[in-house]
């Protein structure tokens, strides 16, 4: 896949995700502190790296800073994105599967190298859910991005 990758720091957590990722064969779009020319700021490069995947330039994105919480804000205004902040295995498998999320968020700060290849084992491995009430939900967000809350 096309994986658009964001951070505001060049921490070796948020390296060790971009080699991870080639690792896995996706390619990478790096984005902020993860290239010389990029903006550094969490609100630029977190959009930056979502508007990738709403106008089909990549597949998905993971975006980080310290927190998480203003990576996964930032992506989510994008109109097509639904971006998930991620602590542990079992939340990324269910953004996967319940939220058919396409923007997976990380907290650079609780994010280890262990518990990052196991983020990432369970989001990559996790498919949409075909329920009928969860694909609903989903619907439901995508109405959201056009201003709508009903058909
Ligand atoms: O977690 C974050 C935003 O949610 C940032 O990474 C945190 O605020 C640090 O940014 P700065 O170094 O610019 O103060």
């Amino acid at each position: 896949m096309r994986i658009s990758v964001s951070s505001d720091m060049d921490e070796p957590v948020a390296r060790s995700l971009v080699a991870a990722l080639r690792e896995r064969g996706h390619e990478v779009h790096p984005h902020g502190a993860l290239r010389p020319d990029g903006d550094p700021q969490w609100a630029v490069c977190s959009e930056a790296a979502a508007r990738e995947v709403a106008d089909g330039t990549a597949d998905q994105a993971v975006v980080c800073c310290w927190t998480g919480t203003g990576a996964s804000i930032a992506a989510n205004k994008v109109p097509g994105v639904r971006a998930a902040l991620c602590t542990d295995a079992y939340t990324a498998d269910g953004a996967r599967r319940w939220n058919d999320a396409n923007v997976l968020a990380l907290s650079l700060r609780l994010t280890s190298e262990p518990l990052l290849t196991e983020i990432l084992d369970a989001w990559f491995a996790g498919e949409p859910s075909a329920d009928a009430e969860d694909r609903q939900n989903v619907d439901r967000v995508r109405l959201l991005d056009h201003g709508k809350t009903r058909m």
